[in-house]
C-alpha cells in the first residue's frame, strides 16, 4: 500500500475537491489560486488549468511513474482522492484530443464517429485497474464535461455579473449543483429535468437551449470505441410560432400518409426525432394554444404519442427544454397558459439577461459581443474594425438605450453600421415611442409603417397572435414584421 505524506494528502485532496467545482464559478477561481498561492484575477482558467496539471503529473510522479499507476495501491478514504486526482490528469491530458474530436463530429454531422484516443484512454483506465464499466463511464463522463464547457464557452460570451451568473446557472443544469450527486445517480438519468428559459426577445435563448441539448450524457460503447449517437443529433428544435395551427400538431408529433390532405408521406414529428440521450426544445412555448398544451403535457407526462392519423404508441425519452419571451406568470393568472404544463416545464427556470442589463453592469460587454458578431460576417474581424464599430454604436445610440431587439438588433445594428456608417434606431425607437416623432423627421413606405406598428404592439401585448389580431394582419406576417424590426 501507498503511503501519503501529510503534504501529498492535502493536495491530492485539493485536486479531487476541484474535479468537482463548477469551472464558471467564483469558487472554481478561488480553489485555483488557493492551489497555486496566485491572487484571483491574475490569470485566466486555461492557464490556471494548464499550471495545476503540471503540478499535478509533478506529484503522482514522485509516488511513482504514472503509467505504473494503480488505484488499489491505495485504501480507504484516499483511494477515493487518488481516484478523482488521477481522472482529474486524465481529463486534461485529453482535452486537445477532446476538443478535436468534438470538431470532427460537428463537421461529420448525425453519424456517430469513432473516437480517435479511445484505444490509448481504454488502455490507461484498464492498467490503472478500472474495469470495463466504469472505464465506459468515465469515458463518456470526460465527453460530456467537454462539450459542455465548449458549447457553454461558445454560446454565453461576456463577463457582465448576469452573464457569468448564467454560465454558473447552465453548468449546474447540465451536472446538477452537486456533481458528487450526478456521478453517482444521475448521471444518464436526467430525461426527466426540464428546463424553462426566459428573458426577452433576441437575447440569446436559442443559443442557450442549444448549448444544454448538446450536452447531454452520451454512453460510450467500449467495443466500438465510439459514442452511441452523435450530439448533432440530440438537439431537436421547433419554433412553434412559424407554423399555423393546423400544422402544429404534425410538427410536435409527426403525421402518416393521406392523414389529412396535404400529408402526402409519413413525417416524423419534433418528439420522434429526438434520440433517447437527446433534448426537444419548443421554442416560443408562450405562444400555444390550450389543446396544443394539453397535447403537449401528455406527452411529457406520459412520455408516449402517436402521429397524427396513427395509433401507434411511441416513446420520447429525451429532455425538455422551451422558452418564451413572454411574461409567463401574467400568462397563468390570464388563464391562457395551464399551470400543470408550467410545471412540468420548470424544473429549472433560468433568466437570459437582455442587452441593456448587460451593458449596464459591464459597459465593456459591448466590444466583446462586436467581435463576437462580426466574426459570423467576416471571418477573424481586426480588432481596429471592432474598436471604430464601438465607437461608431456610442456616438449613434444615447447611454442607457434599452436595446429592445437585445442581441439579435445589435447584430443588425453592426451591418447597417458597416453599410451605411450610422444606426438608425428609428424602427426600434418607434416602438416604444409611437407619438410620430420618427414620422414628422422622414418619409416612410407604408409597409415600413406596418413593421414599426406591429413591433409597437409586440413590445406592448408580446404576443405575435395579438399584434396579428389588431392589426388584421395573418400570424405569419405580423412575426415576420416584428422580426424585420
Ligand atoms: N450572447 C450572445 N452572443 C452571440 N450572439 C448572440 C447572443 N445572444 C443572441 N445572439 C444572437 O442573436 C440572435 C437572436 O438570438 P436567439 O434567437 O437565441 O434569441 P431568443 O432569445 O431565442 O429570441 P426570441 O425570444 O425572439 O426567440 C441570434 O442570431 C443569436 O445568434
Amino acid at each position: 500500500m501507498k503511503k501519503l505524506t501529510p503534504e501529498q494528502r492535502h493536495f491530492f485532496q485539493q485536486i479531487a475537491e476541484l474535479a468537482f467545482v463548477n469551472p464558471f464559478s467564483v469558487e472554481r477561481e478561488q480553489a485555483d489560486c488557493a492551489l497555486l498561492a496566485i491572487s484571483p484575477g491574475s490569470l485566466p482558467l486555461a492557464e490556471r488549468s494548464a499550471k495545476i496539471q503540471a503540478r499535478l503529473a509533478e506529484q503522482l510522479m514522485q509516488l511513482q511513474p504514472l503509467a505504473d499507476f494503480r488505484i488499489a495501491s491505495f485504501t480507504g478514504k484516499v483511494r477515493e482522492t487518488m481516484e478523482f486526482a488521477w481522472l482529474f490528469y486524465q481529463f486534461h491530458e485529453f482535452q486537445t484530443a477532446f476538443a478535436e474530436f468534438i470538431e470532427r463530429q460537428q463537421q461529420a454531422g448525425d453519424t456517430a464517429i469513432n473516437l480517435p484516443c479511445a484505444t490509448e484512454l481504454l488502455r490507461r483506465f484498464a492498467a490503472a485497474g478500472f474495469d470495463e464499466r466504469a472505464s465506459a463511464k468515465y469515458i463518456a463522463l470526460f465527453y460530456q464535461l467537454h462539450r459542455g464547457f465548449h458549447f457553454i464557452n461558445s454560446s454565453v460570451s461576456g463577463q457582465s455579473p448576469a452573464i457569468i451568473e448564467l454560465r454558473m446557472r447552465l453548468w449546474n443544469n447540465i451536472f446538477t449543483f452537486n456533481p458528487h450527486w450526478y456521478l453517482d445517480y444521475l448521471c444518464g438519468r436526467m430525461e426527466e429535468f426540464s428546463t424553462l428559459l426566459l428573458g426577452p426577445t433576441g437575447s440569446g435563448k436559442s443559443l442557450v437551449a442549444r448549448a444544454i441539448g448538446c450536452s447531454g450524457f452520451i454512453p460510450f460503447d467500449v467495443s466500438k470505441q465510439r459514442f452511441l449517437e452523435s450530439f448533432t443529433r440530440s438537439f431537436q428544435a421547433i419554433n412553434l410560432a412559424q407554423f399555423p395551427e393546423s400544422l402544429l400538431e404534425a410538427e410536435l408529433f409527426g403525421h402518416k400518409k393521406g392523414a389529412f390532405t396535404g400529408a402526402i408521406e409519413n413525417h416524423e414529428g419534433l418528439f420522434a426525432r429526438c434520440s433517447a440521450h437527446g433534448a426537444v426544445f419548443i421554442d416560443e412555448i408562450g405562444d400555444i394554444d390550450i389543446p396544443t398544451q394539453v397535447k403537449l403535457l401528455n406527452v411529457i407526462q406520459d412520455r408516449v404519442f402517436s402521429p397524427v392519423g396513427s395509433h401507434e404508441k411511441m416513446r420520447f425519452s429525451g429532455r425538455v427544454i422551451s422558452a418564451t419571451n413572454r411574461d409567463i406568470s401574467a400568462l397563468r393568472q390570464q388563464g391562457l397558459f395551464r399551470d400543470d404544463l408550467y410545471y412540468r416545464l420548470c424544473s429549472d427556470v433560468i433568466v437570459v439577461p437582455g442587452l441593456q442589463q448587460r451593458l449596464a453592469q459591464e459597459p465593456d460587454e459591448l466590444g466583446k459581443l462586436i467581435g463576437g458578431l462580426l466574426g459570423r460576417v467576416i471571418a477573424q474581424p481586426e480588432q481596429r474594425l471592432i474598436k471604430r464599430i464601438e465607437d461608431r454604436i456610442r456616438a449613434t445610440v444615447p447611454t442607457g438605450y434599452h436595446w429592445p431587439g437585445n442581441v439579435r438588433e445589435l447584430e443588425q445594428c453592426i451591418r447597417q453600421i458597416c453599410l451605411t456608417g450610422t444606426y438608425s434606431m428609428s424602427q426600434a425607437a418607434v416602438a416604444s415611442q409611437p407619438s410620430g416623432f420618427e414620422l414628422e423627421q422622414q418619409e416612410i413606405s407604408a409597409q415600413q409603417l406596418q413593421q414599426r406598428y406591429c413591433r409597437f404592439l409586440y413590445q406592448k401585448h408580446g404576443s405575435y397572435e395579438t399584434v396579428a389580431r389588431i392589426t388584421g394582419l395573418d400570424r405569419r406576417t405580423a412575426k415576420k414584421y416584428i422580426m424585420a424590426g
